[in-house]
């Protein structure tokens, strides 16, 4: 038992030694923050946002409510089947501008992903029909390009892992007014795309490793987590059961 611990303390150590490296070779290190909406995604943001070494991008759902004047995160939901090409398209612009933001500080932490959107969001609107094929087709072509020529990789996902219900609630508490229709049905859909992306690995590649937190808890008990993790979440030691990347090390996105 001691000397389990012993080991456990020490394997840390030398991780986090190495992620220490890695950031003083001027590898900057970015960490995706995934899980359904309503899942705490912010909230771990805010929670990092106090560190000094940390960068946060966090809430593009602001961008997407004032695109040069036009909400169209609000048009999306008044009619889907006719805007929701358009909003997805200006998401992809938007998480592409994230992901390849220069930043000061060794850490970048973003809220979601293009691959998210792609593998969650996209695909949840082409399969409940409300994106047609032609759209679907080249929203993934531009998808496709921009992960084969764009540095879009993170070096870490953090998956808010909640059930459909807890998400729900959550929605429904903090009442945005463009979420107000949502159906129960969007929600669970997206939570079975985001467990068959990060967990049951059903369909898509994922890009990197996954850490996975029960995002179910209350949120305060959540951010005890987050710090009891802060080692882990900031990939400073090993992930405790990993979900692992799909993609080899030299198959990575070239650097822009
Ligand atoms: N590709 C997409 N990526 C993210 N959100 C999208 C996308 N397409 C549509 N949305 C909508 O944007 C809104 C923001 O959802 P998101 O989960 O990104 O943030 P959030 O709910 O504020 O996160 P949290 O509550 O976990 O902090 C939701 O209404 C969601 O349905």
């Amino acid at each position: 038992m001691f000397t389990e611990m012993l080991f456990s303390g020490l394997r840390d150590r030398v991780f986090s030694l190495i992620g220490g490296l890695k950031m003083s070779a001027g590898k900057k290190i970015t960490i995706c923050v995934e899980g359904n909406i309503g899942s705490g995604k912010t909230t771990l943001l805010d929670h990092f946002a106090q560190f000094p070494e940390v960068k946060t991008i966090s809430e593009p759902v602001n961008k997407w409510r004032d695109a040069g004047g036009h909400n169209l995160l609000e048009l999306m939901y008044s009619d889907p089947a006719r805007y929701s090409c358009m909003f997805q398209s200006y998401v992809q612009l938007t998480m592409m501008d994230n992901h390849t933001a220069p930043v000061e500080k060794p850490i970048k932490m973003m809220e979601r992903s293009i691959h998210s959107g792609r593998y969650c969001f996209i695909e949840n609107l082409h399969r409940g029909g409300l994106m047609a094929d032609a759209e679907y087709a080249v929203l993934d072509q531009w998808f496709q390009w921009i992960t084969a020529n764009v540095n879009v990789q993170p070096d870490l996902i953090v998956y808010l892992r909640t059930s459909p219900e807890v998400a729900l609630e959550r929605i429904r508490r903090r009442s945005r007014d463009e979420e107000r229709a949502i159906p129960e049905s969007y929600v669970r859909a997206l939570h079975e795309l985001h467990e068959d992306w990060l967990v049951r690995r059903a369909q898509f590649p994922v890009p990197c490793q996954v850490l996975v937190l029960d995002a179910d808890q209350d949120l305060s008990l959540l951010k005890e987590e987050f710090n009891v993790r802060k080692q882990e979440i900031l990939c400073r030691s090993e992930v405790k059961s990993p979900v692992k990347s799909d993609r080899p090390a030299a198959a990575s996105a070239a650097a822009v």
